[in-house]
């Protein structure tokens, strides 16, 4: 076939390109000319000068489109500053709010928080926690003097007097105190910062996570149990437990409203159990109770984590799921492990959270958010039912990572590192190491590497005006939000970790899980009759 000479149907510029008519004509153009003019056309169009006109005009288009979007980056950025710094002084706004509430509250007689002598997170806890009480400026005079870092205990004018809570008696909250150290119960070194500065010299001689030890100074007398729902096993064990602790241990339990409803219908002896009403008493629950202890999966720990949206109490997390990664405890040796961590010292892991914030594009101004929600795992923005590529904005601080364009994206804590985050393809980190996880869900491209984040930044992730369809935030695999076009999702490290305590430490109970639960790089051992070297 000849070639055409074509002519855009609404463009005076002139074209040369080879192919069928028809093909042009698809394509938006009409033949300019006859079949038996084509010898002429091509003679003509040898000596025309090249397409100038038109190049001009896409070069000149290309380069307005490109400062354009240079354009609504710098907006993008100047609204994630904007944003970041408004939740910022909103999770400010919240502790101080906290803090008030709690000098306020009548009930409360003792609570515990970190106290920590550098700077961080931790310190903000310390922060909050100032009151006009002799103890806690005895911890902060010891803070200052020997650098060891101690349980606060708060007192209100309730000091030393049980109170009620669901018109029963609570007795007062144990205090322990936390110390760092890695060899045994005596080194109660202080958890120093990385970095030091020692006569102008830039050092990390000093650690800094290292194992944390818990130890009582006065007994707990306050147990929580929290049952995984629907489980024969658990509702037996259950029963057990709390008789256990009640005749042999004299502590006093406390149950969720339907466990409790259960044990009553089982016996009249456990009248003794305590439980809570509305959520107004779970908002105060952390200061009532001592330990908290799961009977359940996974799943048992982070729904027990999801009841404090403050400070948490230790928990002890025995295992009665399938997997258990976070559930070291054996029900069967529940006796022995409960004596040995009533008793204390024990090592504990302090799980970091995520603390999430939906901003709806309709909010009137950045501090117009929604409920912050707490994650032990992970935060999942994904595509829910749609079947568009996720389209997700994401900044870091004020700084524009990347656009996840796939399944969705994952941001998650060093705990959840062994969870969703690993199916997607993300490492397993230490979950004493504090981070936050970004790992993409089947990002179609091959080069979305996950990432891993420092734990003071502020992440953003926006769901763009020009995305096709809504996205879906979850959390904990629990409570989905739909985030609009225009919607965005705030993520920090949240201020309240998870003290979960350890059957050995940390590590060794990471290593365990991973190599138990995940069967992590098992392989046949190499014989020992092969070729050798030499
Ligand atoms: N593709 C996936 O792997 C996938 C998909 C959805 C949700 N999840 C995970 O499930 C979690 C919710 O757990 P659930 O028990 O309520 O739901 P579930 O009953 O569906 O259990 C999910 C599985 O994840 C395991 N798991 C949970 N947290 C873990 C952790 N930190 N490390 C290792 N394994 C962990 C649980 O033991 C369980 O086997 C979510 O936070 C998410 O991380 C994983
Ligand atoms: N006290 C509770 N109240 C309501 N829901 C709960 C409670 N405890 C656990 N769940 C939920 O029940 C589900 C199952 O719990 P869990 O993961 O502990 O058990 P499992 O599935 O048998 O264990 P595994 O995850 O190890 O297989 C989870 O979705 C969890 O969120």
């Amino acid at each position: 076939m000849s070639p055409h000479r074509l002519i855009p149907q609404d463009s005076d510029d002139k074209i040369f390109l080879t192919g069928a008519t028809s093909h042009a004509k698809e394509n938006g153009f009409v033949d300019g000319i006859h079949d038996q003019d084509s010898d002429k056309a091509i003679h003509e169009n040898m000596y025309e000068p090249p397409i100038k006109a038109t190049d001009d005009h896409l070069v000149e288009f290309s380069e307005a489109m490109r400062t354009v979007a240079k354009a609504l980056r710098r907006a993008a950025e100047a609204k994630a500053a904007a944003q970041v710094e408004a939740a910022e002084w909103k999770r400010k706004y919240e502790l101080e709010r906290a803090s008030n509430l709690r000098n306020s509250h009548e009930g409360a007689t003792f609570e515990g928080s970190l106290c920590n002598s550098g700077e961080g997170r931790l310190n903000n806890s310390c922060d909050v926690t100032k009151v006009d009480n002799p103890s806690i400026e005895q911890s902060e005079r010891c803070c200052r003097k020997h650098g060891i870092c101690s349980h606060e205990i708060l007192q209100d004018e309730a000091t030393n007097t049980n109170y009620k809570f669901a018109g029963r008696k609570v007795t007062r909250k144990a205090s322990f105190r936390l110390s760092w150290g890695c060899n045994g119960y005596n080194s109660g070194q202080q958890k120093h910062e990385v970095v030091s500065f020692e006569r102008g010299d830039i050092t990390t001689a000093e650690r800094s996570s290292k194992q944390i030890l818990l130890k009582w100074e006065t007994h707990p007398q306050t147990v929580l149990i929290l049952t995984k729902p629907n489980s024969n096993s658990v509702r037996i064990l259950c029963a057990e437990m709390v008789r256990w602790l009640k005749n042999h241990k004299k502590i006093d339990v406390f149950v969720e409203p339907r466990v409790r409803t259960e044990l009553s219908k089982e016996a009249s002896c456990f009248e003794f159990v305590q439980t809570w009403e509305n959520d107004e008493e779970i908002k105060h629950l952390h200061s009532k109770v001592d330990l908290v202890v799961t009977l359940g999966g996974d799943g048992t720990v982070l729904w027990a984590a999801s009841l404090f949206k403050g400070p948490v109490p230790p928990l002890v997390p025995f295992s009665l799921g399938s997997l258990g990664f976070m559930t070291p405890f054996q029900s069967e040796n529940y006796r022995d492990c409960l004596d040995m961590i009533l008793k204390g010292p024990f090592s504990i892991t302090l799980r970091h959270r995520l603390q999430c914030h939906v901003i709806r594009e309709a909010a009137k101004d950045e501090l117009d958010t929604e409920e912050p929600i707490l994650v032990l795992n992970e935060v999942t923005i994904d595509r829910g039912m749609s079947s568009y590529l996720t389209f997700l904005e994401c900044y870091c601080d004020s700084s524009f990572v990347t656009c996840v364009q796939g399944d969705g994206l994952i941001l998650s804590t060093t705990s959840g590192s062994t969870a969703y985050s690993l199916a997607a393809g993300g490492s397993m980190v230490h979950p004493q190491v504090p981070g936050i996880l970004f790992t993409p869900i089947c990002p179609h491209s091959l080069s979305f590497r996950p990432l891993i984040f420092p734990e003071y930044v502020t992440l953003r992730v926006q769901v763009p005006f020009n995305s096709r369809g809504h996205a879906w935030a979850s959390f904990d695999g629990k409570g989905r939000k739909q985030l609009a076009p225009g919607d965005a999702l705030i993520c920090s490290m949240a201020t309240w970790p998870v003290p979960t305590a350890c059957l050995v430490d940390s590590t060794n109970d990471f290593l365990r899980s991973i190599h138990e639960g995940l069967h992590w790089n098992l392989r046949k051992s190499q014989s020992f009759d092969g070729p050798r070297d030499g």
